[in-house]
């Protein structure tokens, strides 16, 4: 059977690829060696129903999962990273002017989130303009080219979010999508973080932690990850497994505020980066968001019956204040979660 969610071009195939954690084997004995497997879904294919249920298990199992056939090819990609290389070579006090926080764009230098690691922030819903506010801002000559391709990506990962989303919504149940797709999550919207990783040559230690263990305070969030790897995911019982990159995919996790809203059916895992090459390590991470004066609140529905509440409705506005106010400048140490933030005594 094949199941009809309102965009039509969201429907997905789905096949397993085994990820073989190869920081594990050095981290614990072989008796603990985990392997882990992930979903692959094309997204351009049709959904078969089976498919959903081992979708929906690796999202209660790891909240992790990869898509291919996406519309992001590697040329893009390749020519954003080229141009924002550009942008991270200028000397720190031009990337400064762009923040820390203006209405624009976002600059976190160094020593914020890590060491080795600094990211610029472009938000939607326009993100021509965005891109353009940074560029403006430190490069000296207009870059059209760099607006325009932030453009392009920014937007073409709204619409990947929107199908993405709605698979998700299918996942947790018979009606749920055609009843709360619209009504909950069309003012949703994006940001690009652009993260620029760098350990220095002389280091001595086998790996570094680039960002420090959290968990992404959105609904959904889509990384193009760098091809030298270095994303763990953390398992329940504590354990980081790899997440491999896998040629053409993009990697799916579902973030806290979905976590919240689907009553903990989906799971936000603790995740982090460690840089095990001394090479420039890059990704691209779209962070898809309730707007800030949204209630989150899991509906009857999604709670199931006979269910207990495990959040107490929250304004989403809040609780990114209270993740900004507890982590500020302690990105390396174990972050708050939406738990700490909301979890009530059935949690
Ligand atoms: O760089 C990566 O692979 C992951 C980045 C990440 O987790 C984030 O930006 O929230
Ligand atoms: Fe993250």
């Amino acid at each position: 059977m094949v199941v009809k969610p309102r965009f039509p071009s969201c429907l997905f195939s789905l096949s397993f690829f085994p990820c073989f954690g190869s920081l594990l084997y050095r981290m614990v004995s072989m008796s603990e060696q985990t392997s882990l497997q992930l979903p692959v879904l094309d997204i351009s294919q049709p959904v078969l129903t089976t498919s959903l249920s081992l979708l929906y298990q690796a999202c209660k199992g790891w909240g992790f999962f990869y898509i291919t056939n996406h519309g992001i090819n590697k040329d893009l990609y390749d020519h954003l990273r080229a141009l924002a290389h550009q942008a991270f070579n200028l000397p720190l006090d031009a990337k400064l002017k762009i923040g820390p926080l203006t209405a624009m764009g976002t600059y976190t230098p160094h020593f914020i989130a890590s060491p080795f690691f600094e990211s610029l922030r472009v938000s939607g819903p326009n993100y021509l303009a965005s891109a353009k506010g940074s560029s403006d801002a430190i490069f000296e000559q207009p870059n059209v080219e760099f607006c325009h391709i932030l453009q392009q990506y920014g937007e073409a990962m709204v619409d990947l979010s929107r199908r993405i989303l709605a698979i998700l919504l299918i996942c947790l149940g018979d009606g749920i999508e055609t009843k709360y797709y619209d009504s909950e999550f069309s003012a949703c919207h994006g940001y690009l973080r652009i993260n620029n990783y760098s350990r220095p040559e002389e280091s001595s230690m086998d790996e570094v932690e680039g960002l420090g263990m959290h968990t992404d305070m959105s609904c959904i969030t889509i990384l193009y990850p760098d091809e030298m790897g270095g994303l763990q995911v953390r398992s329940k019982e504590g354990k980081w497994v790899d997440i491999m990159p896998i040629k053409g995919a993009l990697v799916v996790n579902i973030g806290d505020l979905l976590q919240a809203w689907s009553n903990g059916r989906l799971r936000s895992s603790e995740h982090r980066v460690v840089l095990k090459q001394t090479a420039n390590r890059f990704s691209l991470a779209f962070f898809w968001c309730f707007e800030d004066e949204k209630v989150v609140a899991a509906p009857e529905e999604v709670v199931g019956d006979g269910g207990k509440r495990i959040y107490r409705p929250f304004v989403c506005r809040d609780y990114i204040k209270f993740r900004e106010n507890s982590e500020r400048g302690r990105f390396d140490k174990v972050g708050y979660t939406v738990d700490d933030f909301a979890a009530t005594q059935d949690a």
